[in-house]
């Protein structure tokens, strides 16, 4: 009877796995497209003036607002020249954060964002995703504009954190484990959605672990896996957007939610989306969110830090489906320029007139 040892074995129990493919390391993709010296001076100065904002030591109001997310980085930045202009004329009222979300959680399947699928015909070239987002972010930045972005994928916040200046963990990943863990190490405040079926206290949950210290398994930034220690995030804040019962901007959820945070021993002062479940993802009804909630900061209500809203150069949103996309094809010229692909946006008009209500709001307040 032959002895067979486990390596003459070799036997493959990885029965689903189809690919492997090797990725650039963190540390490659930063010393090809590094943060200069001013950027990096202005990302930190920018995370410290949210930070400000969300205390309520600066009486701005933080308006995060921006495409949902950035399908063509062209567009993407003809955006951001207007809402950095846009940004500059209101800033001793508000201060504008640029929505950059190149990662995108589904609720079953679709497009994942210009990280996943840069080509958006499901070729899924995350090493051209990454190079590209990260070139995105260093030009947006150029523009003086702060970042933010949704941080999905644990990995990819070592490929991209470093220019960001405000973060959201959604309302799909608010409970993880793995995404709490993540933000006590990310050096922005970062901000956590209520869950979609409208649960705040897993937000409150999520804050309070996110605060803590934390030990975990992650990547080095030469790609190793390694034993993560963090000092724990004291910026992690709530985000109520709304849930499968129902909007939740209105005044009573939310002086519920900021006391609920104040009595777990978090910043009592919230962000409030404009959009998903507040404005049941309809463009025009988030702008009618907008306004009421300009009226209640116009009277004095101090709960309210900032806003989210989804805004791009065309107003609504276009069907994308990278499985129907034909090889080789263009699919950018079978696109509306400027439109979202993901969640309908208010176009740029309307957008630049919020701000302005807004920024009227924060003025009458004083
Ligand atoms: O913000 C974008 C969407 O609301 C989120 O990614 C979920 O999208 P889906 O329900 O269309 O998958
Ligand atoms: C996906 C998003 O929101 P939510 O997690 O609230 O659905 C988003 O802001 O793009």
């Amino acid at each position: 009877m032959s002895i067979v040892t486990a390596t003459e074995q070799r036997i493959n129990t990885n029965e689903r796995v189809l690919g492997i493919t090797e990725l650039p390391t963190p540390a490659e993709l930063l010393a090809e497209l590094p943060v200069g010296d001013a950027q990096g001076y202005r990302i930190m100065r920018a995370r410290q003036e949210v930070r400000a904002v969300l205390s309520g030591l600066d009486e701005r109001l933080l308006v995060i607002i921006g495409p949902c997310s950035i399908h063509d980085p062209a567009a993407g930045l003809e955006y951001a020249v207007s809402l950095a202009a846009a940004a500059k004329e209101h800033e001793g009222e508000l201060l504008v954060v640029m929505r950059s979300y190149f990662e995108k959680p589904r609720t079953t399947v679709g497009w994942k964002g210009l990280v996943n699928d840069p080509h958006l015909d499901g070729s899924h070239d995350m090493a051209s995703g990454l190079r590209t987002a990260r070139e995105f972010m260093l030009a947006a930045s150029d523009l003086g504009l702060p970042l933010a972005t949704e941080f999905l994928e644990p990995i990819s916040a070592q490929y991209l954190s470093d220019v960001i200046s405000w973060g959201a963990i959604g309302a799909r990943t608010t409970e993880s484990q793995t995404h709490r863990q993540l933000v006590s190490g990310l050096s922005m405040p970062v901000g956590f959605k209520n869950g979609t079926d409208g649960s705040v206290q897993v937000a409150i949950d999520a804050c309070q672990a996110a605060s803590a210290p934390q030990s975990f398994m992650g990547i080095s930034e030469e790609g190793r896996t390694s034993i993560v220690e963090t000092a724990g995030n004291q910026d992690a804040h709530l985000i109520l957007r709304g849930g499968a019962d129902g909007p939740n901007f209105a005044e009573e959820p939310v002086a519920q939610a900021s006391a609920a945070m104040e009595s777990a021993g978090m910043n009592p002062r919230v962000i409030v989306d404009a959009s998903h479940a507040n404005s049941g993802k309809s463009h025009v009804r988030q702008g009618e969110v907008i306004e009421a909630l300009a009226e209640r900061i116009a009277a004095g209500d101090h709960t309210i830090a900032g806003i989210m809203a989804e805004s791009f150069l065309v107003a609504g949103a276009q069907k994308h489906d990278p499985d129907l996309v034909a090889a080789g094809s263009d699919v950018l010229s079978h696109l509306t320029y400027g439109q979202s692909v993901t969640d309908a946006c208010m176009g740029w008009d309307k957008s630049a007139e919020l701000l302005e209500i807004l920024a009227g709001a924060v003025r009458a307040a004083r």
